[in-house]
């Protein structure tokens, strides 16, 4: 009835006029709820939402009994706010957030050396290399986060302007494989690696920085998203095959971001060398 052409052939005159201006209002509704800025744009929502909350936050900083929190965090836990209460986003959040962050510390503390590079495939706003920013606040720690789209670039750039640490970031507009490229130009390697960007790329790109021996010893490599939307063929890789000697990998059960119901999963993998 909702979606024959004409309702009133299937349900004379009357009502079938009547299905009809309903079927107008709630086509009317769907692109009212469309066009609202946290559907349409949920980036840019959510943007606005931290811009905005960071203005109460330094009022509160300047008054009477300022609070220890940074802008850092500040920034972070309104992104998270944004994610819980109004729009969906698809930054790691705040749960599987808490899995990226040990991984850090995993590797801070077991070494080996010091870690000297971050990189994160897949800026979108900003909010998964906040995270990185804060575990990794020693100043010589260099943090590469890359995303080919430029919006993605505009808005990342703004966040970590509010969060105070743009200054920390050196941001690519550039594809994973053409920055892999370049850091085996410049004879860099990896000692973190954040894999969250195009699913379809994770195994092909993870074997690439192998290749280019772009991947220092005992670097750890965090994938996001691997059971949703999933990344059945590198999880496989690293479990059952030519990885399983390559990597030393724990897959950790979670949830998709923001929401609870929809499982997912994170795989933390050690480079063996
Ligand atoms: C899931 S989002 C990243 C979320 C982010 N890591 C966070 O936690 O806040 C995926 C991003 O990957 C980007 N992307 C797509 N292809 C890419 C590529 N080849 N290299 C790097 N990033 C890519 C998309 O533009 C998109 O913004």
């Amino acid at each position: 009835v909702f979606f024959s052409p004409d309702p009133k052939l299937l349900l004379g005159a009357f009502v079938g006029r009547h299905v009809q201006i309903a079927r107008n209002l709630a086509g009317i509704f769907f692109f009212v709820l469309a066009i609202k800025p946290e559907t349409a744009h949920p980036q840019l929502a959510a943007l606005e939402h931290v811009m905005q909350g960071m203005k109460a936050y330094k009022e509160e900083a300047s008054g009477p009994g300022s609070s220890a929190v940074t802008p850092l965090d500040r920034a972070i836990d309104l992104v998270d706010d944004f994610g819980w209460n109004k729009g969906f986003l698809i930054n790691v959040g705040d749960v599987k957030g808490k899995i990226l962050d040990s991984a850090v510390q995993q590797r801070l503390q077991n070494g080996p050396g010091k870690l000297k590079l971050a990189v994160e495939l897949g800026t979108f706003l900003g909010y998964g290399t906040l995270r990185l920013a804060r575990m990794l606040n020693q100043s010589d720690v260099e943090i590469i986060t890359v995303d080919p789209d430029v919006f993605a670039y505009s808005l990342s750039s703004s966040l970590y302007e509010q969060a105070q640490v743009r200054d920390r970031i050196t941001m690519k507009t550039d594809y994973s494989y053409n920055v892999f490229a370049e850091l085996k130009k410049q004879g860099k390697q990896i000692d973190l690696l954040f894999v969250d960007h195009v699913k379809k790329l994770y195994l092909s790109d993870v074997k690439l920085a192998v290749e280019s021996g772009i991947l220092a010893k005992g670097c750890v490599v965090v994938g996001d998203n691997i059971r949703s939307p999933g990344a059945p063929d590198y999880k496989k890789y690293l479990l059952e095959g030519e990885g399983k000697k390559l990597f030393s990998t724990e897959v950790h059960k979670t949830h998709v971001e923001y929401w609870p119901l929809w499982p997912d999963e994170m795989t933390v993998s050690t480079f063996l060398g």
